[in-house]
């Protein structure tokens, strides 16, 4: 892509190899579900709703590197009216966006992740996400942080009736 820097009087055209990305997926809780954050169960007493497995941070993190690359986002890809991606397993679908990116020569510099709760405690779940999610996008683990808040009871998460994922990344040509 070709942006313009400005240097003195005159501006030059360069090319800039790194681009960001932003993700944001909201899902409703569900009994009889399990709850998967990050290719990781955590033990609660509902799970997520979803036409997949509803991983809502997987699905914040695919829209950030599909938005970074500038290639639509997860339901352009997997559309939820195909049967092929009932009951999902989205660590297969962030392994499939990691090949689209490749395809283009972009490769992943880091990615930064907000988990939005109420309930259930996270943080003892973190680190094993973090470690999953470091795998598949094949990144040292402290280039993939991964967070978790509240909303201080406001709000369809603070009734605990979600969970709600942001998501940036960046990623640079190859
Ligand atoms: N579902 C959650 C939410 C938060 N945490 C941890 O608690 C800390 C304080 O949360 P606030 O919403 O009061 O900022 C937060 O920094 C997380 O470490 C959690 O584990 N699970
Ligand atoms: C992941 C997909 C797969 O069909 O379904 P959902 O689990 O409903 O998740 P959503 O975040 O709504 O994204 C749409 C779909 O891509």
């Amino acid at each position: 892509m070709a942006g313009v820097a400005v240097i003195g009087k005159g501006a030059i055209t360069v090319k800039l190899d790194i681009r960001i990305g932003h993700g944001f997926d909201v899902h409703a809780f569900a009994k009889g579900r399990k709850l998967i954050l990050g290719g990781v169960e955590v033990p609660y007493e509902m799970g997520l709703a979803g036409h997949s497995d509803a991983d809502v941070l997987i699905h914040a993190l695919c829209d950030a590197l599909l938005g970074a690359a500038g290639m639509n986002d997860i339901g352009h890809h997997f559309p939820d009216s195909d049967m092929q991606y009932k009951d999902a397993d989205s660590t297969l679908l962030l392994v499939h966006v990691m090949g689209l990116l490749r395809e283009k020569g972009w490769g992943v510099g880091n990615v930064d992740i907000t988990l939005m709760a109420q309930a259930p405690k996270l943080a003892s779940y973190i680190g094993n996400m973090r470690a999953r999610m470091a795998g598949l996008l094949q990144l040292e683990q402290d280039a993939v942080n991964i967070k978790a808040t509240t909303t201080e009871k406001l709000g369809f998460v603070g009734r605990k009736e979600g969970i709600a994922c942001e998501a940036v990344a960046l990623i640079a040509k190859l």
